[in-house]
Formats: C-alpha cells, sequence, structure tokens
C-alpha cells in the first residue's frame, strides 16, 4: 500500500510550501472580471476539483482491490470517499451565497466554458459506471484528455466488479454480465438483483458482500445529494437560463438526477 521509497529527492531543508507547491496552488486563482465575487466562484471550483481529485485516487484503488477479493481494504478507501463526499455537498453552502445579481457581474467573462468540462467529474461518474457516448465529444479537441477518458469508459466500473465478486463468492451470476462491453452503462440484471436479496437476507453469512452493498449505497446517496444540490443552488443563481456549456441548465441537470447507478441495491430494500 505505501508508496514510500519511490522519491528519492527528500531535501532536508524543504519547506512547508515547496512541500505543497503553493506557489502553483496559490497564484491560480486570477480573477478574470477583476470581480470580488469572482474569488469564490474560482475557489469553490478548485477544492471541488481537489477533492474530486482524492476521490477518484481512492475509488480506482478500491476498485482494484475489489477485484483481488480485498473488501476490508476497499472497505477503508469507500468509507473516505463518502467523507469527502460531505465535504464537496457541504461546499453549496458557500456559493448559495453567491446572489443573482452578483454572479451575473462576472458570467459573461466566463465565455462558453462550464462545469460540463470537469475531466474529473467525468472520471468519477464513469467509475460509478454511467457512460454515455456523447460525453467523450466534448473532449475531442484535447487528444491526450481523450485517450485516458476513453480507458476509463472502457473499463469496469465499481459495480460491475462488485458483481465479479458476487460471482467468485458462489453466486449464479449471468456470464454475459462478467465479460460485457463495460463501456455501455449497466442495465440491470435478475441474477444480480437475486443474489443481492440472497446476500440482505443473510447478513452474517455474506458480512463482506453486505458491507460493500451498502458502501456503495453509501457512495450513490451522497453522489446524488451533490447533483441534487448542484441543480437547486444553479436555480437559486441563474433561475432557468440556458448554461454557458449550451444546455438548457437546471433543466438539464434535473434530469441527469433521474439515473441510478446501482439499481439492484436500491431495489432490495423493496423486497426485504
Ligand atoms: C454559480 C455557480 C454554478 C452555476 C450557475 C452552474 C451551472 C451549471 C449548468 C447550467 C450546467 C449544465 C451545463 C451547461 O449548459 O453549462 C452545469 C454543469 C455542471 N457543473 Fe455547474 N454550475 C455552478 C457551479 C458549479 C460548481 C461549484 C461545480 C463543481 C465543480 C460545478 C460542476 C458542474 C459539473 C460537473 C457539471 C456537469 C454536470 C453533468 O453533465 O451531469 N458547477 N453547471
Ligand atoms: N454553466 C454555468 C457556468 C459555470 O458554472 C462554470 C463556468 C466555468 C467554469 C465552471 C463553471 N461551473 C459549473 O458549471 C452557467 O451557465 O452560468
Amino acid at each position: 500500500m505505501s508508496e514510500k521509497g519511490i522519491h528519492t529527492d527528500f531535501k532536508d531543508n524543504m519547506t512547508y510550501g515547496e512541500y505543497l507547491q503553493l506557489d502553483k496552488v496559490l497564484s491560480s486563482q486570477e480573477r478574470l472580471s477583476g470581480h470580488h465575487d469572482e474569488m469564490l466562484f474560482i475557489v469553490i471550483h478548485q477544492v471541488s476539483e481537489l477533492w474530486m481529485k482524492l476521490i477518484l485516487h481512492e475509488l480506482n484503488t478500491a476498485i482494484d482491490a475489489i477485484e483481488k477479493d480485498e473488501l476490508p481494504e476497499a472497505f477503508k478507501m469507500l468509507a473516505r470517499v463518502s467523507r469527502v463526499q460531505t465535504q464537496i455537498i457541504q461546499a453549496w453552502d458557500v456559493l448559495a451565497t453567491l446572489t443573482p445579481a452578483e454572479y451575473m457581474e462576472f458570467r459573461d467573462s466566463l465565455g462558453r466554458s462550464s462545469g460540463f468540462q470537469s475531466y474529473q467529474n467525468r472520471l468519477i461518474e464513469f467509475a460509478l459506471g454511467y457512460k454515455q457516448p456523447h460525453i467523450l465529444k466534448i473532449y475531442e479537441k484535447d487528444p491526450e484528455l481523450a485517450s485516458s477518458l476513453t480507458a476509463a469508459y472502457n473499463a469496469p466500473g465499481i459495480y460491475d466488479v462488485a458483481i465479479r465478486a458476487l460471482s467468485r463468492a458462489g453466486f449464479a451470476i449471468n456470464p454475459d454480465l462478467l465479460t460485457r462491453d463495460f463501456s455501455v452503462t449497466y442495465q440491470g440484471d435478475p441474477t444480480v438483483a437475486d443474489a443481492w436479496l440472497e446476500v440482505y437476507r443473510n447478513t452474517d453469512k455474506y458480512w463482506d458482500l453486505y458491507q460493500l452493498a451498502e458502501k456503495l449505497v453509501d457512495i450513490e446517496d451522497s453522489h446524488q445529494q451533490w447533483r441534487f444540490r448542484h441543480m437547486k443552488t444553479v436555480e437559486r443563481i441563474i433561475g432557468f437560463k440556458t448554461g454557458t456549456g449550451g444546455s438548457s441548465g437546471v433543466n438539464y441537470l434535473k434530469s441527469v438526477l433521474d439515473h441510478q447507478f446501482f439499481p439492484e441495491l436500491w431495489d432490495v430494500r423493496t423486497k426485504l
């Protein structure tokens, strides 16, 4: 687990600012409009992107751990993801102090840029299994980004590896699911529903799989809360104006709330 020893260029007299590369981090808040409130807008996005970086780091390592049946290690990372999600959900309270009039003072200086282009948000949604072909087109002009996004797009998401763990634990999972085309968003399967039902009915016997399922529910729940707070904060700031990224705005953000990442983990609750 430890990455110690990879780097050999430690400096005895290294300072706090050098270690954290604060020269780069703290010189990256350029208010294009010069408006006072644009600082809040930039900082909230940068903080969110930094937390997304940690989410991805944990989520991708958790995916590898689940593939290796190292579930306790995965739980540790998924619990951390949940805590970080709490932070980015609460960040909306800070942004909500931005009034419509304040935002309109600098909105034009954002041009056509939009959170729609957040590369890390896409990677998170891919890791959670939400794949939509039109998303890759957003990044066509940047071949480097496009190729690493495509790799994540084609790779199994966390729910795909959880389904493979169910199969390894002896559940009769539809074999097509184990080697399916992972670039297609998972649509649900009765064999997976049956397996989770068995896990939830026999929690003592399948304690680790039950823990895994509940950790996944925590993460989906929080991801949806984040999306909902985004949608509602956007509504209070720009109402139903169209988005700078070219979408309908709030109505588009409402429509993505419909997607369920781990459908059987929600359905099982009705059956218990
Ligand atoms: C005043 C604040 C904000 C407004 C008015 C706003 C507005 C919007 C709108 C209208 C969209 C739809 C795409 C478009 O047409 O532009 C969008 C997408 C998005 N925004 Fe924001 N946003 C705000 C703050 C944030 C913050 C703080 C984040 C955090 C990183 C963020 C992340 C995203 C993401 C990831 C999407 C893509 C959502 C998806 O496609 O599912 N936004 N935003
Ligand atoms: N889509 C927003 C603009 C926006 O929020 C934004 C612009 C540049 C960088 C990040 C942004 N945040 C989230 O979408 C709007 O329509 O006002």
